[in-house]
């Protein structure tokens, strides 16, 4: 059963980028991709490379664009927002209060003063201040509108909420309110921040709680963090002198407010190992810091990355994210050239079909839908329909049953049945049909089907497409009779993204007894996949789920489908739960002794991370030499019809390359329900998720 059309999304209210003045992220991000003014590559940025600049994107070409610019120095700021707009940036970042209040700090002070000379100082030094208005008088000049759409505020950057010197820490304090209070007052979306070298950061996250529990309307807060900062190594260890760390400190403190954070990763001249970026990778950026001193300049003057920084940027390009070029300019071509750059990199990431089937849908959480308990509508048919993959597989496997099923000699004198079981609007019947005709054996079909609504459509297209060839039963498949049929092959798909949890398992082993001795399943096997899993923005996601009226665990322990992108998998993942059809223990009526199960599996992690639960997959053997995977090293190409199932944990739980993390998993049946109950054992004990089904189940009836 497909997944990607499962579109009553749970995280349907996500953010609009900055500068985007209507529609999704997604299209937002779709309408930054401009044409490069030629063909050519850019791969080699030191050289004549194919961007050669000269392809500027409209102001106003839907108002929406990936780049923004910080306006560091601008004596006029709303004039200095009107010029970044006409050269094609889509927002600016611009101090919030005025230079002149920024605080000296101790080293400013000078080194050899006592310290309470250097906080008499800075007392009388913000004495002061407090007399002036703390904003930019060109504040004034900047509407309401402009503010929200264009603006993402900076906090100053003297702010040290952390100091060890008290003063300065108070001081810090008062004025990091004074600056939010403002960024709300005017209606900032976001603001920028810097996260203080080191990762001191507990004062920090205590202001950022208070404020948001006071301020009704506060803006995001994109935290700076350098990518990199020195000695980090490539096995992402952690260490105090890493970025990450201190972001990742931030994160827990300020659990609450965690859908107010994210990141604005400042891209370090000095990349960090393919390990380190796959964390960020798992991060919630919202945008990535370019410092023009970054750029190359190209033999026409135009400035360029280096190859490594486009592959980075093309690996951020799969999040919803957007640029901010930061520094002086550096080209004498102009400033607008960086934003051109990136636009014109944007527009040649590459794009396959499950990530177009996909987009609108990055790490939002669906419920699971239920095809047995609940009948499914036209249009969610239609989106599975559209997979090219699985339908040219399951006709595959049906040639080559009947193939071997058949030997030449009696292709003319035997008919085989064939029954479909869960046959929906009809594709696999279809299916099966050219399948018959392909392989030049006789085959009848039988559609069975329990979704009234479905059956009318298979009712309508064996008078019209399938005359003779086609027999509709319209019942649930655990009500057949012996007699109703006795089928040579069993062709179902039934599937959910973790194999058997939408009741393949229990609905084949129904009807059973209406495949004959020597018979077949299409699909033969199947097998659940588990991968540990960081991703702090579906941690986000799920702790978004809460619903007052239910208990406080009901959402951190109910499975979610998750079209990943903002994740990292911190291991390989291991099969979990196979079955077999027939089942290889079966009794005489043909089901096995049970379809309950337990396992326990251990990783190695294999880098250092945050592990926020579990994503599982499956794969499936259909026949012979035909099979379909949704793993990421294996997956089927072009097979969209599956997103991964994410089993959550209550807490998010750092782990470090080289722990063992273990996990239990059981699959429980009772007379009316299924549902998964989960442990983690290592490298921390965690409650059973979902015991007894109190959270989650998938019913029978
Ligand atoms: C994932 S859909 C697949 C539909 C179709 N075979 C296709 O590939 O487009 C599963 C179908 O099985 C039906 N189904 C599920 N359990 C069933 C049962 N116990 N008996 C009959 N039909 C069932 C559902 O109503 C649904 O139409």
């Amino acid at each position: 059963m497909s997944s990607s059309e499962k579109r009553d999304c749970n995280g349907a209210d996500k953010e609009e980028p900055i500068g985007s003045a209507s529609g999704s992220a997604t299209a937002a991000a779709e309408a930054v991709a401009v044409e490069p003014a030629k063909e050519d590559s850019a791969a080699d940025a030191g050289k004549s490379s194919g961007y050669s600049g000269g392809n500027r994107s409209k102001r106003g070409n839907s108002g929406r664009a990936l780049c923004g610019i910080d306006l560091a120095f601008c004596s006029d700021q709303k004039a200095g927002m009107l010029e970044a707009h006409s050269l094609g940036y889509a927002f600016v970042c611009l101090p919030l209060f005025h230079p002149r209040n920024v605080v000296r700090t101790g080293a400013d002070v000078g080194g050899h003063a006592d310290q309470e000379e250097e906080e008499g100082q800075r007392h009388r030094q913000l004495d002061q201040l407090r007399l002036l208005p703390a904003t930019r008088p060109d504040h004034l000049v900047i509407d309401s509108e402009d503010w929200t759409r264009f603006v993402v505020g900076k906090i100053s950057a003297w702010i040290r909420c952390d100091s060890s010197w008290e003063a300065e820490r108070l001081q810090s304090l008062a004025a990091l309110r004074q600056e939010l209070s403002w960024a709300a007052h005017i209606g900032l979306v976001a603001c920028l921040i810097d996260l203080p070298d080191g990762g001191r950061v507990s004062n920090l996250a205590r202001a950022l709680l208070a404020f948001h529990r006071a301020e009704r309307s506060a803006p995001l807060m994109w935290v700076r963090v350098p990518m990199a900062a020195e000695q980090v190594g490539d096995d992402g260890d952690i260490a105090s002198n890493d970025p990450w760390l201190w972001w990742h400190r931030l994160c827990r403190l300020c659990d609450l407010i965690l859908g107010q954070l994210g990141v604005a990763l400042e891209v370090t001249a000095d990349l960090p190992g393919p390990a380190a970026v796959q964390r960020w990778l798992a991060e919630p950026v919202k945008a990535l810091v370019l410092p023009t001193s970054l750029f190359l300049t190209n033999q026409s003057g135009y400035p360029v990355l280096s190859k490594a920084h486009q592959a980075l940027l093309m690996k951020f390009f799969r999040l919803q994210l957007q640029v901010i070029i930061t520094g002086s300019c550096r080209h004498e071509k102009g400033i607008e050239y960086y934003q051109q750059y990136i636009n014109w990199l944007y527009s040649r990431r590459s794009t396959d079909l499950y990530s177009s089937q996909g987009k609108g849908y990055e790490d939002t959480l669906q419920d699971p839908l239920q095809p047995l308990a609940d009948n499914l509508h036209s249009a969610t048919y239609q989106v599975f329909e559209m997979d090219p993959y699985k339908y040219r597989a399951y006709r595959e496997a049906v040639r080559q049953a009947l193939v071997e099923m058949v030997p030449d000699s009696e292709a003319e004198s035997r008919l085989v049945t064939i029954a479909v079981l869960g046959a929906g609007r009809g594709p696999l019947v279809q299916e099966c049909l050219i399948a018959g005709r392909q392989s030049g054996r006789r085959i009848r079909v039988f559609a069975v089907e329990k979704n009234g609504n479905a059956v009318n459509t298979l009712l309508n297209r064996s008078l019209s497409e399938w005359p003779d060839s086609v027999v509709v039963l319209p019942t649930d498949m655990r009500q057949l009779k012996p007699t109703d049929l006795q089928a040579d092959i069993f062709v179902s798909e039934l599937l959910g993204s973790f194999g058997d949890n939408e009741l393949s398992p229990e609905c084949l082993d129904g009807a059973m007894h209406c495949l004959a001795e020597g018979g077949v399943s299409i699909p033969m096997s199947y097998t659940s996949y588990l991968a540990p899993m960081h991703s702090s923005t579906v941690y986000k996601e799920v702790t978004r789920q809460r619903d007052p009226e239910k208990p406080y665990y009901t959402f951190l322990e109910t499975p979610y489908v998750v079209n990943l992108v903002n994740s990292e998998l911190l291991a390989p993942p291991q099969p979990v739960f196979t079955f077999r059809h027939p089942a290889e223990s079966a009794g005489p009526d043909g089901r096995p002794a049970s379809n309950e199960r337990y396992i326990e599996l251990t990783y190695r992690a294999e880098r250092t991370g945050v592990l926020h639960g579990f994503a599982g997959y499956f794969d499936s053997r259909l026949y012979g030499s035909v099979s379909m995977s949704i793993l990421p090293e294996d997956h089927s190409p072009d097979l969209f019809s599956w997103f991964p199932l994410v089993f959550p944990l209550h807490y998010p739980v750092p782990v470090k390359c080289g722990d063992a993390i273990t996990v239990a998993m059981w699959r429980v049946v009772s007379a009316t329900a299924v549902w998964y109950e989960w442990a983690l054992l290592a490298p921390v004990v965690l409650p059973i998720h979902n015991a007894g089904g109190r959270s989650f189940t998938i019913n029978l009836y």
